[in-house]
């Protein structure tokens, strides 16, 4: 059983039985809910582009003198200096567990042998993105620290570090006694498409936030006053 609460899948078409995720308190809204779809949904959308995305995460406890969390979560520094989820478009006719594969090999240089096989059990929700009739899939999967923390030192020798993608970050999942640094902060950055609310999602989905820390986390984000630094 993973994260996603599933198991069994062992190809494409499993998955058209998936349900939605539960969607954080918080993001339930009109302008959230029309872009979720089904993965059957999705498939339907035969003229939409596939593109899929992981999030890769370990559980690890960490009590640091900034704050203290319980899972590493990855995510990383795009060429165009946003923040993202790993993966990239999916070729015409490829299954899209192989199409993320081939992006993970040249973004992080994953290797499913050592890092762990992705399987369509850590599907966990697709999105679509209506002007670009694209087709957004999310994958969680859980990871132990050794797999993570060596895809942390494998990425700076992907063939598309330096060109793609500018490294791997932690995102730091504790929010200081200011109210405003670690993941408030880090959610004021620019991510591309619907990656921050995906990133809410997965936290909400592996259990690592709650509806109500969810609202607070979102509350203290948009309080920016509270930061002593302010820009
Ligand atoms: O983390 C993400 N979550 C959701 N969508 C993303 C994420 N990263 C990129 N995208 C979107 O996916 C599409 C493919 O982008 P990406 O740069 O990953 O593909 P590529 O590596 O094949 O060029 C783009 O439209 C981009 O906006």
């Amino acid at each position: 059983m993973t994260a996603n609460g599933r198991s069994g899948y062992s190809c494409m078409d499993d998955l058209k039985s998936h349900p939605l995720p539960s969607i954080p308190r918080s993001l339930n809204v009109r302008s959230v809910k029309r872009e979720m779809k089904t993965f059957a949904e999705a498939s339907a959308l035969s003229f939409y582009k596939p593109a899929a995305h992981v999030c890769f995460w370990a559980p690890c406890y960490k009590n640091t003198m900034f704050g203290t969390y319980n899972a590493a979560v990855m995510m990383h520094l795009r060429f165009d200096g946003t923040f993202g989820f790993p993966g990239g478009l999916i070729n015409r006719g490829e299954d899209i567990l192989d199409g993320l594969t081939r992006e993970l090999k040249e973004e992080l240089a994953y290797n499913p042998a050592v890092h762990k096989p992705i399987t369509y059990d850590d599907y966990h929700s697709s999105r679509i993105v209506e002007d670009k009739l694209l087709v957004l899939h999310l994958f969680v999967v859980e990871l132990s620290m050794d797999q993570f923390v060596s895809l942390e030192k494998n990425a700076t020798s992907a063939e598309e570090y330096g060109v793609e993608v500018f490294g791997t970050v932690r995102v730091p999942l504790y929010t200081m006694n200011n109210k405003y640094g670690g993941l408030p902060a880090f959610l004021n950055n620019r991510f591309i498409g619907c990656a921050k609310q995906e990133l809410i999602m997965a936290l909400f989905s592996i259990g690592i936030l709650t509806d109500d820390q969810i609202d607070e986390l979102i509350d203290n984000a948009n309080n920016m006053k509270l930061a002593p630094n302010r820009m």
